[in-house]
């Protein structure tokens, strides 16, 4: 951390069950030169890793759908959610997490996944960046039904979908995950699928 403009005060915790939720004081010089102060509240939650599986011959790619909590507290109104393959990346390095994630929830093994770009998804509020990959899939990786971890309570259907019908879902509302529009739409940029 390196800001001559940022000086922390001190970081209140206030909640630190399965993730941290801190308040954190701070002194913020502004453009004028007058320091003020502030406080942001910040959840860390670690950060994460996704992946888009394609298949430029069959125009298929793999995704995922399930029940997520906090969309159906705000407006989704069964909490299902389609999103491309990711997880948190707990202890490993993105690539190791990624590969593990993959094979857990869609079933793939992926050898070679490409790394596109970091990203904060949500920067006023949590810690966490995304580590973007993408990597062509064929049939014969697929080594298991995937699903996630049962004991983890994951229960994640794996869906292939035609390309230009997940680039529908996107304007229809089926698809309303960050990650996986981001994904989807640099596959149809860089025309990794027709
Ligand atoms: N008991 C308990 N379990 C939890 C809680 N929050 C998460 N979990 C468990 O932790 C698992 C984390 O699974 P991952 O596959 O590692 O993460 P994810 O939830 O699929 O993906 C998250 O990370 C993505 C990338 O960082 C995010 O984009 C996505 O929104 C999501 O939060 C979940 O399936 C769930 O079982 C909690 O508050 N309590
Ligand atoms: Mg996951």
């Amino acid at each position: 951390m390196k800001n001559s403009k940022v000086k922390i005060n001190y970081i209140k915790n206030l909640a630190n069950d399965w993730y941290k939720l801190d308040k954190v004081n701070f002194d913020y010089k502004t453009q004028k030169g007058e320091w003020q102060t502030q406080n942001r509240e910040c959840y860390d939650r670690g950060d994460g890793a996704a992946i888009l599986l394609y298949n430029s011959t069959k125009n298929t790619v793999i995704l995922t759908k399930q029940f997520r909590m906090p969309t159906y507290l705000n407006a989704n109104s069964d909490g299902m959610m389609i999103e491309v393959c990711a997880g948190l990346l707990d202890e490993d390095d993105p690539l190791t997490c990624i590969k593990k994630e993959a094979e857990e929830e869609t079933g793939y093994q992926i050898n070679n996944p490409t790394k596109l770009f970091e990203i904060y998804s949500t920067p006023g509020a949590v810690t966490e960046k995304i580590h973007y990959f993408i990597a062509e899939y064929s049939d014969e990786m697929k080594l298991g039904n995937g699903g996630g971890l049962a004991s983890e309570h994951e229960e994640i259907e794996v869906l292939e979908l035609n390309f230009n019908k997940a680039i529908h879902m996107i304007s229809s509302g089926e698809i309303k995950d960050a990650k996986t529009v981001i994904l989807l739409q640099y596959a149809q940029l860089n025309k990794l699928c027709k």
